[in-house]
């Protein structure tokens, strides 16, 4: 069986940067204006301490002058942080809202054109987490906690190097009881976040998968009287996740701990401050820059300890996002051009969902240009498998199908689309109109064409007898009318070969009859290919292909 490439749960979270480049390059100009603003702005915050020391030495100097100049120096610097920080803060938070809309818009268009198979394997609830929850948490970050990261991160580390301009001694001492330890906390924190933060992830992903499936079966479950035991399976899924969610809040409590240290290097700094400018070593002004700055120093941490855990789900976030991006994404196609017209064939076609007996083993089907046949077999003898292949929607293990002679592999996928359509048995509708639905056949039909296909197929009175006629909500439909607009706009791409598999099932034997007729005078040159149980359904075609347990079994 071909790799059907899988999600991982808890994905590497390491090179990160490194991995998200393509997405931060276009948008590279806005972050480096921003890191600018946010260097400025932290360049002003660091210089308050050292601008009040200076006027509390010029104070006890009695120097009136440099008194003045000290404290215009500090008006300027508190201005500066307010007026630029805001700056920096929306410019930051612009580049990175603009990075996250990227982010969804590719992630939309990875599950638009992912395979099939990748799909299948996945649950539905997983991948709108990923698509949705991930995307939303990182929109939330960057509002909300990216402006106070950069901003921290850039006030520590020039709070640092001012306090070794001012004493290397007292940094050494201060780093000794406050940095070492603290770095310790923030680095225990690092190596176990990783998994908790991702087993947390996880376990939301299960209980939205859970929770979008009941709402998908809710008739069925209600009729069938299953919904105790699912929503039993619910519970299970939510108490996981609540444990998930214990385990993340007692790591990110742990990480408060840095307080204590807090308090234990600043009653070091004044001690040893008061005994310096006692000494004779160090201006008062100096000791008071010193424990200013140290206050910066210990609200940067702080802050970057309270913002650890957002770091953390942002992290993990993105490492999910990114995983969605390489598994969903499309195996490479070749750019050939199919003819308008041409035979599809399945050459020794091979096909496996799971590793073991195949559902396809070795089938060889033709059907030429003009060919109308129709597809049987008993249940699960792998009719609608054949259909998908046919129509390029999975990719067999082995063998190949054409048109017109043409590997489908080596097409783009728009060019098969726009030769091969299938009508499948349970066709969906987006919100909107019957006519907006419509709209979505290949080519953007405008109204008199979609009416035109309607009267082709000989369902005009069926057009005419919608409600509101192509504004017809499509949630309004039934199974049977939902199939009509699926064949109709199938008929609109006007495809060289149509299958359906088993698309008049659910609707009335009458019309059945009259579509599938229409269908076949249709067009000379167009294939069709009916998959069916009813015999009714294909005894007006001049060809029967039959399968049995996964092959041909002859006419
Ligand atoms: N998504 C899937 N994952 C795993 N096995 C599958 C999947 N879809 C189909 N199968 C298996 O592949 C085999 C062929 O199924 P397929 O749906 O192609 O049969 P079918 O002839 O169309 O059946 P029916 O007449 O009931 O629609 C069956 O054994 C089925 O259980």
């Amino acid at each position: 069986m071909a790799e059907v490439p899988a999600l991982t749960e808890a994905p590497d979270t390491r090179g990160l940067l490194r991995r998200a480049g393509p997405f931060l390059r276009p948008h590279r100009r806005r972050l480096a204006g921003a890191l600018g603003l946010s260097l400025v702005e932290s360049a002003a915050l660091v210089g308050i301490a050292p601008a009040v020391g200076a006027a509390v030495d010029a104070l006890l100097a009695r120097d009136g002058g440099a008194f003045a100049a000290a404290v215009a120096l500090l008006a300027a610097m508190v201005i500066g942080v307010a007026v630029i920080g805001r700056l920096a803060a929306t410019t930051l938070a612009d580049a990175g809202e603009r990075i996250v809309r990227d982010l969804r818009e590719r992630v939309a268009e990875r599950l638009a054109t992912a395979p099939l198979r990748f799909l299948e394997a996945h649950r539905g609830g997983a991948l709108l987490q990923r698509a949705t929850g991930e995307v939303a948490e990182l929109a939330m970050f960057v509002r909300e906690a990216l402006p106070g990261l950069v901003s921290a991160t850039l006030t520590l580390g020039l709070t640092v190097v001012l306090l070794l301009g001012y004493s290397w001694e007292l940094t050494l001492a201060v780093t000794a009881v406050f940095l070492a330890p603290a770095l310790l906390i923030t680095r225990w924190f690092a190596r176990r976040a990783g998994a908790v933060f991702g087993a947390h992830a996880e376990a939301e992903a299960v209980m939205a998968a859970t929770f979008t499936e009941t709402l998908e079966a809710r008739e069925d479950l209600r009729a069938t009287g299953g919904l105790p035991a699912w929503m039993a399976r619910f519970a299970r899924d939510n108490a996981v996740a609540v444990a998930a969610q214990r385990r993340t809040a007692a790591v990110e409590n742990r990480v408060g701990s840095i307080s204590l240290v807090e308090g234990a290097a600043l009653g070091l700094l004044l001690v040893a401050g008061a005994w310096l400018a006692a000494g004779g070593h160090m201006s008062v002004g100096a000791v008071v820059v010193f424990v200013l700055a140290a206050r910066n120093l210990f609200e940067g941490f702080g802050d970057l300890s309270q913002l650890a855990g957002d770091v953390q789900t942002m992290r993990t976030g993105l490492a999910r996002l990114l995983d969605l991006l390489t598994a969903a994404a499309p195996p490479p196609r070749g750019d050939r051009i199919l003819p308008a017209r041409g035979e599809l064939a399945a050459e020794d076609v091979v096909f496996r969902y799971e590793a073991g007996e195949p559902a396809l083993h070795g089938v060889s089907v033709r059907c030429a240009g003009d060919d109308h046949a129709g597809l049987v077999g008993e249940t699960g003898s792998g009719k609608t498998t054949l259909s998908k292949l046919l129509a390029g929607l999975y990719e067999p293990d082995g063998g190949r199908v054409t048109f017109g002679g043409i590997d489908l592999r080596e097409v783009p996928e728009e060019e098969v689309r726009a030769r091969i359509a299938l009508v499948p048995q349970d066709v969906r509708t987006v919100a909107g109109s019957v006519g907006d639905n419509l709209a979505l056949a290949p080519g953007e039909p405008d109204r008199a064409r979609m009416l035109a296909a309607f009267e082709a197929l000989g369902l005009a009175d069926f057009a005419a007898g919608l409600p509101h006629g192509l504004d017809t909500p499509a949630s309004d439909l039934s199974g049977g009318e939902r199939q009509i607009i699926g064949l109709v706009r199938a008929v609109l791409a006007d495809p060289a070969v149509l299958i359906l598999d088993e698309a008049t099932a659910d609707v009335d034997p009458v019309t059945a009859r009259r579509m599938e007729t229409a269908l076949a005078r249709l067009r000379k040159d167009r294939a069709l290919l009916v998959i069916a149980h009813r015999p009714a359904t294909v005894e007006l075609l001049p060809r029967l292909i039959r399968l049995h347990a996964g092959a041909v079994a002859g006419p």
